[in-house]
């Protein structure tokens, strides 16, 4: 059994989606990266490499390499998922907070949990994600960014 966390930011900004767990979410403002800047998967993605301590999704996937821009992170996640497998591990679980002020996540996380579980070939009930406000304190308090840490229990695979 190994164990990973990753944290990840990225500001809200206005003609971006809003993309969280590997879905659209409803909101006036999106978050902006080079990729669609999908924080609660890069977070996730962090996390399983750091589980198996090979870094982080910036070396993997510089933000300076034309080939990610704008890229959907679920492409990337598959791509940390076959990493994974080849180094003998599956997903224990996986439990997140996304720290948001708006909009109201909760009738989008089981969503978001099922995209997540088929991507990384686990039932649904090893993927947990939560949402919190800051309470109006602090960059996520203030809406200018959306946050999240992910930890990940990895197991492995005995054939
Ligand atoms: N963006 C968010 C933030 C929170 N929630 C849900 O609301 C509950 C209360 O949030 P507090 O920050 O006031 O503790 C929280 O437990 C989540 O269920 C949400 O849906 N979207
Ligand atoms: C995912 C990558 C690559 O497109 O870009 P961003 O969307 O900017 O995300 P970030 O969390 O800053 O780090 C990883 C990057 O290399």
């Amino acid at each position: 059994m190994r164990i990973g966390i990753g944290y990840d930011v990225h500001k809200l900004v206005e003609n971006r989606r809003l993309i969280l767990g590997g879905i659209e979410i409803d909101y006036h403002l999106g978050l902006l990266g080079h990729s669609d800047a999908d924080v609660c998967i890069h977070a996730i993605m962090d996390a399983i490499l750091g589980a198996l301590a090979l870094g982080d999704i910036g070396k993997l996937f510089p933000d300076n390499d034309m080939k990610y821009k704008d890229i959907d992170s679920k492409v990337l996640l598959k791509k940390v998922h076959n990493i994974m497998i080849e180094k003998g591990y599956k997903i224990g679980n996986i439990d997140t907070v996304i720290t948001a002020q708006e909009p109201k996540l909760a009738p989008y996380i089981d969503n978001m949990r099922k995209t997540i579980s088929e991507i990384l070939n686990t039932e649904i009930t090893n993927i947990s994600i939560k949402a919190t406000t800051t309470e109006k304190l602090g960059f996520e308090g203030r809406g200018e960014g959306i946050s999240t840490y992910a930890l990940v229990l990895l197991d492995k695979i005995v054939d």
